[in-house]
């Protein structure tokens, strides 16, 4: 092959080395007669100390874009930093390692959206393709895949998981021993780690195939945008080491995640007529649905402090979470529980919690009916883009992220767990039995998950806001394809990784 990289064609160029484009990398690439080349904005690996932080602690500053992004509807207001991961593995690399699957029901809903193809018995295989389960050898588990699933065995469990157990029995939460496969209950977390380390699609995926002759891999390449000959895809133009090249492919792949590929969708030409003319982009493709029906998790937390010696420092994060219906319907809110979280793991949170080790729960609204947006406001990279999350923008979700807190509140107040706290900090049984209170307290402390999704959604071609046809292909257009979190149609009931790895295997089987 010429070195000279503006010369340089290959098969696959996959944009993007995140959960779904390592993984995507790595399969395409066992066939080697294809050429692959993968593009990272970001570096290689996690530095220290980051690679030895307790398991289920998410890093979230200096491997991630620095966005900021509006919790609103328009971009003014309450704000924070947006830090979706930028490196090897993606977000995969910096999250907390929780490997909980979509559900049936997630699945079963886009295929009568208008994708018949992904019913929750046609996804299935593939997320056994991608997981060991240590626990599990039954049918609807894998035993091969190159991602490690395992749940803590009850004698792992520290005291307030044990207690957090109890307390949801005390609810009438049911226990189950597998939440990829109850969709409701109270049960051990299950965790992508070997050896109480995160293993992301960088590890899993990558590190197995790099020194195959026909994989390529270039870190610290920022695309623009894709390259177009017509409406045929033919290449991309980065930045590669701050060095401009281009270049050429028979097929390109977004992989670059929720927030990012819409950007490069749009300074690609593609998108809504008006949006790209203020960027002065030419258009290639009119579809009004890039950027728009951003969706991500949005949660209420409660912190409290340990009795004396209940937590220790250093121990993993998550060992236990429930998932539950809201009143009488489906499931629609986790509860996570984390404990042992300590002051230098988060410096900003030492105030909150009065300098000692913490523990916090929070409840998240799985299937909020808010949405937001993402849009490009350049014609390049270091025009920053505007993501305006429009958390709690529905009423329907304010009310039921009430009621998530209401149970957290529950929860924290059950006998099992008040054995193992010392206080509450910050809510207060006033603010959550004044539904006006709880109310404003809802809205104001809210956050984001940081699980972007639907800004490039799955759909058939009639469905204006649909952006790819349920083979990944985006409409209108040939040779370009978009295999990540933003073809996500509507929000998963769980943490997305797990997810975005079904989708690049199923992909991959695809373009085989
Ligand atoms: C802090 C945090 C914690 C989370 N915790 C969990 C968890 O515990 N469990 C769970 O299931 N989910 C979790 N998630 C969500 C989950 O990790 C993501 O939904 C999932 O990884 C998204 O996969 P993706 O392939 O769509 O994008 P990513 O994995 O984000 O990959 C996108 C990749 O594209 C690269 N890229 C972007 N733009 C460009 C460009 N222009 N040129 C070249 N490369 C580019 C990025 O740098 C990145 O590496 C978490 C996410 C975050 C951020």
């Amino acid at each position: 092959m010429p070195e000279d990289p503006w010369l340089q064609h290959w098969d696959d160029v996959i944009v993007g080395g995140g959960s779904a484009g390592a993984t995507l990398a790595a399969r395409l690439s066992q066939d080697p007669e294809r050429s692959v080349l993968l593009l990272e904005a970001g570096v290689d690996r996690l530095g220290e100390p980051q690679d030895s932080y307790p398991l289920g602690m998410s890093v979230l500053s200096g491997y991630n874009w620095d966005y900021t992004a509006y919790m609103g509807t328009e971009p003014r207001g309450r704000h924070g930093p947006y830090g979706v991961g930028k490196l090897l593995g993606g977000s995969s690399a910096v999250n907390g390692a929780i490997a909980l699957r979509g559900l049936a029901a997630d699945f079963d809903s886009w295929a009568a959206g208008g994708s018949p193809e992904w019913t929750w018995d046609a996804v299935l295989p593939f997320f056994r393709a991608l997981e060991t389960d240590a626990d599990f050898t039954d049918a609807t588990h894998g035993s091969e895949g190159p991602v490690p699933v395992r749940r803590p065995a009850v004698d792992e469990f520290d005291p307030v998981a044990l207690a957090f157990l109890h307390a949801c029995k005390e609810l009438g939460i049911p226990q189950t021993a597998d939440m990829n496969t109850g969709a409701v209950g109270a049960g051990p977390l299950p965790s992508n780690a070997r050896d109480g380390r995160r293993i992301s699609t960088a590890d899993a995926y990558l590190e197995p195939a790099r020194h195959r002759h026909n994989l390529s891999v270039w870190t610290r390449t920022e695309v623009s945008r894709v390259l177009f000959d017509g409406n045929r895809a033919v290449g991309v133009q980065a930045l590669r080491e701050g060095r401009p090249v281009q270049v050429r492919a028979d097929r390109v792949t977004l992989c670059a995640g929720g927030i990012n590929t819409p950007l490069i969708l749009e300074r690609s030409g593609i998108g809504e007529n008006r949006r790209l003319a203020s960027l002065g982009v030419p258009v290639v493709a009119e579809l009004p649905g890039v950027g728009e029906d951003l969706a991500d998790h949005v949660a209420t937390v409660v912190w409290a402090v340990p009795r004396a010696g209940v937590c220790r420092k250093g121990v993993p994060w998550h060992q236990v979470m429930a998932r539950v219906a809201h009143d009488g319907g489906a499931p629609g809110l986790g509860v996570f529980l984390a404990s042992n979280v300590t002051e230098e793991t988060i410096p900003e949170i030492g105030k909150v919690t009065e300098d000692r080790i913490a523990v916090v729960l929070s409840a998240m609204l799985l299937d909020p009916d808010s949405r937001g947006a993402v849009h490009a406001t350049g014609p390049d990279p270091a025009h920053a883009p505007v993501i305006t999350l429009g958390l709690l923008s529905e009423q329907s979700d304010v009310e039921r992220l009430m009621e998530g807190t209401r149970l957290l509140w529950s929860l924290m107040n059950a006998s099992a767990m008040t054995r193992t706290l010392e206080h509450v900090l910050l809510w207060t049984e006033r603010m959550i039995q004044d539904e006006d209170r709880l109310r404003k307290a809802v809205r104001r402390f809210a956050t984001p998950m940081w699980h972007p999704s639907g800004t490039a959604r799955m759909g058939p071609e009639r469905d204006a806001s649909s952006v790819v046809d349920q083979y990944f292909r985006v409409h209108q257009v040939d040779g370009l394809r978009v295999v990540d979190s933003s073809v996500i149609p509507s929000p998963l009931l769980s943490p997305m990784n797990l997810s975005c790895i079904m989708l690049a295997e199923r992909a991959a089987a695809w373009m085989a």
